[in-house]
């Protein structure tokens, strides 16, 4: 895919659904009494890699594409799969499942792609071993393929080393089988979708500052669940009204819940033109309409507590602060080693490539903002969000750009470009 420069982006965007509310709004479903009906579900291949694991554990699902019915089965309903579970680059998919089938009562192997064969595993194995559990990494290596052993669970309060909504959430659903309250403590809070919507399925939660703790064996029904755009998404097109010149776009529905906002916040320490319409709350979920405007930018400091609440918009934001006068410092982001890429190294070495002045640390990035962009070739290391971040900062780059890989797109956002398209002043 070749880019170049555009004069200006204006108009309004629907963003598509939230993929965390999506996955979760399958597999809860799935467990659930009865029908859920899921609107505006994200249509990205990693939310259909959940669709057909599920169906594969014996659930109806009937995906329209404006909505997804499910046909529960119950707590207790799940049914052994005959092939391997294939979770295709979904580490989200891998790790909240593999917490539910802990507690079946049937073996299951499951497996993805390239990417997702190198994720690590060992941060759900470790506490689902605790809570009696039997996994297997297949390799040797804290990696799928994994073999799953259902057991009988017990509950345990594990104090988790990294703040991850994943690690969490996995935890929490093995709990639903355990014999006793299951308790998760985590550095800073992660995005809370599992909490707030298993709760609205009936599962009783509390929380207590940074602890999570889920009762065994709930009753769960059914549910109509109608999902929020997906900041991580709106974020390519809130850094993009921000920095191409003469541009003001609305970007409309985006779920704006307080664990997932980061981004909101560093565009305002930044001195972005940015404002919110709109703001209501649907199952649970904080939303509002977000309004951008192009702007003139200063750098900024991003660590600590806010980290987990813009961990996937950090490649994004790494864009917005090569446009920024000054010097932008991202730490405490270890955590973007073991994404889909590694995420600190491929932003830094094709960002570098276009001209930026933007360094590696262990744990995040040093950007010094204001030097132009140009084009270069974008190697995307089949990373979704790099492929997204890079087709954004081609468009204020002097000369033409050229992005390798860009069909991984589809893992989160298969209309990412239609969209764009339509924001675009010829
Ligand atoms: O729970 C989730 O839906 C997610 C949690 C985050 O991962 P970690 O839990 O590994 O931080 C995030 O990066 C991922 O895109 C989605
Ligand atoms: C890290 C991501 O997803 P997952 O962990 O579900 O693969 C992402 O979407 O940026």
């Amino acid at each position: 895919m070749n880019i170049n420069r555009i004069k200006s982006l204006k108009g309004s965007i629907h963003i598509p659904g939230d993929k965390s509310i999506s996955h979760r709004g399958i597999m809860l479903g799935a467990l659930a009494n009865g029908k859920t009906e899921i609107n505006h579900f994200l249509q990205g291949a990693d939310c259909l890699s959940t669709i057909s694991c599920f169906q594969k554990l014996g659930i109806d699902i009937v995906n329209s594409k404006n909505s997804v019915l499910i046909e529960g089965k119950g707590l207790h309903g799940l049914l052994p799969s005959k092939e391997i579970l294939d979770v295709g680059n979904s580490g989200t998919t891998t790790r909240l499942l593999s917490g539910i089938l802990a507690g079946q009562s049937f073996i299951t192997t499951l497996n993805g792609d390239a990417s997702i064969q190198k994720r690590p595993m060992n941060r759900i194995i470790t506490p689902l071993t605790q809570m009696g559990a039997k996994i297997e990494s297949l390799n040797n290596n804290g990696c799928t393929p994994l073999k799953i052993t259902g057991s009988p669970l017990k509950g345990i309060h594990y104090h988790s080393p990294i703040a991850s909504a994943q690690v969490k959430s996995c935890i929490l659903l093995a709990g639903l089988y355990a014999d006793s309250p299951t308790s998760v403590t985590e550095p800073f809070v992660s995005r809370n979708h599992t909490e707030l919507m298993s709760s609205s399925f009936g599962a009783e939660i509390t929380v207590q500052n940074t602890t999570v703790t889920i009762d065994p064996d709930p009753t769960l029904e059914g549910q109509k669940i109608d999902v929020p755009g997906d900041i991580s998404s709106a974020a390519f097109f809130i850094v993009a009204g921000l920095i191409i010149p003469n541009s003001e776009i609305i970007i409309k529905n985006v779920g704006i819940n307080p664990t997932r906002d980061g981004i909101l916040k560093v565009c305002k320490d930044m001195g972005a033109n940015i404002k919110l319409e709109n703001i209501h709350t649907s199952n649970g979920e904080l939303i509002a309409d977000i309004i951008v405007s192009t702007s003139s930018l200063t750098g900024t400091v991003i660590e600590g507590s806010i980290i987990p609440t813009l961990i996937d918009e950090i490649p994004i934001i790494a864009v917005l602060a090569c446009f920024a006068k000054g010097t932008t410092v991202i730490k405490d982001a270890q955590e973007l080693k073991v994404k889909e890429s590694n995420r600190i190294d491929v932003m830094v070495r094709n960002l570098t490539a276009m001209g930026a002045d933007i360094s590696a640390t262990d744990d995040g990035m040093i950007i010094k903002g204001g030097k132009p962009l140009h084009g270069a070739v974008i190697n995307s290391d089949f990373d979704h969000r790099i492929a997204m971040a890079f087709s954004i900062a081609a468009l204020n780059a002097e000369s033409e750009t050229e992005i390798l890989g860009i069909e991984c797109i589809n893992i989160s956002y298969p209309d990412f470009f239609t969209d764009l398209n339509n924001l675009i002043q010829k």
